[in-house]
């Protein structure tokens, strides 16, 4: 099995995340949060109040657990086609798989890096959510002081399900969506690229770019309800299950709750996945 991919997986998703994480705290606290009035409004407030570190709340985990994350998702997603295709990575520029396996192998990756996902994506979720600014003599204390003790509080209070809190919506979440991420990736690619050879590095830029902005579109309606799942539960239970999360979210903030953060996610895909597969290409050539 070709371990290239996994490594490279591993090291482009890190360069993409964290260029992309301030903007993923503004997305979750205005999915998560009623009190801001916008983008702007919510960067401010977390300037002021929380500083730059702000921005930068329940980082160190997303960083840790790319490693495993990406490279399941990327290294799934390149054996699936082997799979289905016979044809390594190098092969499949002159032989390019079929949109059907393409979009077939995706979701396989992001099925199986949804699991490994949820309880570190929980974890960053409730860290972010936390609006209280670093320790300073004084100041209220935030519910957790850390990714490990966010991680064994949940534990300790919600049980060891607690942890996979909101992973069903992750994963139907992730499971099409990323599907339609490497098809829009490889379908750019294609049209931009003479037959046979490798794309150009702007070509690949690009359609990461919007790769990450397609699919995020398509991946917001259930990424709020996944937002919401794994913050419920933390002081009480609000939601009896995901239909009852979408129900009463639209009942009390109408059919636009479906897309907040699309704004503020899509500014951020588009860096974050171009960035990505930029590392990714260039890393497994130089293997290559
Ligand atoms: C499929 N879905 C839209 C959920 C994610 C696709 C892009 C994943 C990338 N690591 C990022 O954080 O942007």
């Amino acid at each position: 099995m070709p371990v290239e991919e996994f490594v490279a997986g591993w090291i482009s998703g890190a360069a993409g995340l964290v260029l992309g994480h301030p903007f993923d705290t503004v997305k979750v606290r205005l999915q998560t949060q009623t009190t801001y009035r916008g983008i702007a409004d919510c960067m401010v407030r977390i300037y002021r109040h929380e500083s730059l570190l702000g921005f930068f709340k329940g980082m160190s985990f997303p960083i840790a657990s790319i490693a495993v994350v990406n490279s399941v998702l990327f290294g799934v997603y390149s054996n699936a086609l082997l799979l289905l295709t016979a044809t390594s990575h190098q092969e499949r520029r002159a032989q390019p798989p079929s949109y059907m396996h393409i979009f077939l192998a995706g979701c396989t990756g992001g099925f199986l890096q949804a699991y490994c996902l949820a309880p570190f994506d929980l974890i960053k979720v409730r860290l972010q959510n936390q609006t209280e600014p670093r320790a300073q003599p004084g100041s209220p204390r935030p519910r957790y002081k850390g990714p490990m003790h966010c991680a064994a509080s949940i534990f300790q209070e919600e049980g060891p399900r607690g942890l996979f809190r909101g992973a069903w919506a992750l994963t139907l979440r992730d499971t099409p969506t990323m599907g339609i991420y490497f098809i829009t990736y490889e379908g750019l690619c294609h049209q931009y690229t003479p037959e046979g050879q490798n794309p150009s590095s702007a070509t690949v830029l690009v359609a990461g770019g919007f790769a990450g902005i397609a699919s995020w579109v398509a991946a917001t309606p259930l990424d709020v309800i996944k937002s919401r799942m794994q913050m419920d539960g933390l002081r009480y239970k609000v939601y009896r299950g995901m239909l009852d999360c979408m129900v009463s979210s639209v009942r009390q903030e109408g059919l636009g709750v479906f897309f907040r953060g699309l704004t503020i996610n899509s500014a951020r895909a588009f860096p974050v996945n171009a960035v990505t597969f930029l590392s990714y290409e260039y890393l497994l050539r130089w293997w290559g």
